[in-house]
């Protein structure tokens, strides 16, 4: 597996606030982090693995004033003496490290994929792993346990891009990768549109007929559920659907399924009882791929912009909506989420006593490249009128199924 074949490396960036995660332990991977913090303009990771020795990459961000200047060789000599204690094999092997992409790797048109690393959440053979694929069809792929790690992994190095799920045409908006899209501080570079055909699976000798459960992602289980309902048995959620096969794979469990992919059961050494067994043959869904920097924004091709803001006052919402509207840009996507920070405002109403509502993310997206005028001047309307408004990411529409 990707994560544990690095034993150690440092990761940097020029400003503090770029990385902005709190808790930095892969405690999955076994792998522990510590922050060297040196001044308020250079930053670096340094990431130890307790058995392996330690990594250390150059960082290259610059120091404008004198003190940080004596700080920084300070820390660079600490980096230095770090070096000297790690054995002349890790060395070697630092070479064969991948680099970190910059933003003309990531840009549209320039990535044909090679060597690409990407991290999902879930396990070998999930459904968000074949959209790694599909962004970039020689990419690594680095599974993740949760969509905190797969976030984490991209800001510390450990990959170049995160694939998540944000939108199934079945059930709607994944609520967690937008509450996360604002707790890190990558960019949406892409976006990649996959058509799920689940599976139901079994260990080799197991028909259908003796399952009594079946395990597998909810949205799977729900995607499924004329067949299953057919079947008769008992649904059991788990995290995602790859690791119901690898779990199936590994237990004796001779009356349980896994709905998942195809490519799962392959890497499972399981059965295919049945293909094909979602409710509608027509589901989407739609991931979003991140990076650590955003792509150039080109008006050659489609392009669309993810942006999240939040507003007060009366009418407000319709001011800020007749922005686009004015400019003929076409909302594709609205999603509103509560903000955890400031859930609740009171309205204090001398006759009516006090009101409380909830504050508001939100999230849209809109057809249109920043390249083009009317979505900077859009944005720049919006901007007197929202309390708080950031740019997730302009990137290339997905659209090829
Ligand atoms: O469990 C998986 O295989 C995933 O990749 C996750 C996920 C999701 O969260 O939407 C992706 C696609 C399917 O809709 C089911 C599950």
């Amino acid at each position: 597996m990707a994560l544990k074949a690095v034993v150690g490396l440092s990761v940097y960036s020029t400003s503090q606030s770029q990385l902005g995660a709190s808790d930095l332990s892969f405690k999955s991977y076994g792998v522990s982090c510590n922050r060297v913090r040196d001044s308020e303009r250079i930053c670096r990771w340094v990431i130890c693995n307790s058995f392996s020795g330690l990594y250390v990459n150059r960082a290259t961000g610059s120091v404008e004033d004198e003190n940080s200047s004596k700080q920084t060789a300070e820390l660079q000599r600490l980096i230095d003496q770090t070096s000297k204690n790690v054995p002349r094999r890790l060395h070697q092997d630092l070479g064969s490290l991948q680099r970190p992409l910059s933003a003309t790797d990531l840009s549209a048109s320039s990535n044909d994929g090679s060597k690409v690393r990407i991290s999902y959440k879930g396990a070998p053979g999930a459904y968000s792993e074949y959209a790694a694929f599909k962004t970039s069809p020689n990419c690594e792929t680095v599974p993740c346990d949760e969509f905190e790690d797969a976030f984490k992994a991209v800001e510390l190095c450990f990959a170049d891009k995160v694939v998540l799920p944000i939108e199934t045409s079945f059930a709607g908006s994944t609520n967690c990768t937008y509450d996360l899209l604002l707790r890190h501080k990558l960019h949406i570079v892409g976006e990649v549109q996959l058509a799920c055909d689940f599976c139901l699976l079994a260990r080799p000798g197991v028909g259908a007929e003796q399952l009594k459960r079946v395990l597998s992602h909810p949205l799977a289980l729900a995607h499924s559920d004329v067949f299953l309902s057919k079947l008769g048995i008992t649904r059991e959620s788990v995290d995602d659907t790859a690791g119901a096969a690898q779990f199936l794979a590994s237990s004796n469990l001779w009356d349980s399924g896994v709905v998942a992919s195809a490519r799962a059961a392959d890497i499972y050494g399981l059965n295919i009882l049945a293909k094909g067994i979602q409710d509608d043959s027509n589901n989407l869904t739609r991931f979003l791929v991140l990076a650590r920097d955003p792509i150039i924004p080109r008006a050659d091709r489609p392009f669309k912009t993810s942006i999240v803001f939040t507003l007060e006052g009366p009418g407000i919402l319709f001011k800020a909506l007749a922005v686009f509207a004015l400019r003929d840009i076409n909302l594709i996507k609205i999603e509103i989420r509560p903000e955890r920070k400031h859930p609740l405002r009171v309205v204090d109403d001398s006759n009516n006593g006090s009101a409380k509502y909830f504050d508001s993310l939100f999230y849209i997206d809109f057809e249109a490249s920043m390249a083009e005028p009317r979505a900077q001047s859009a944005l720049g309307q919006l901007q007197e009128l929202a309390t708080f408004l950031r740019v997730l990411g302009c990137y290339p529409m997905d659209t090829m199924l």
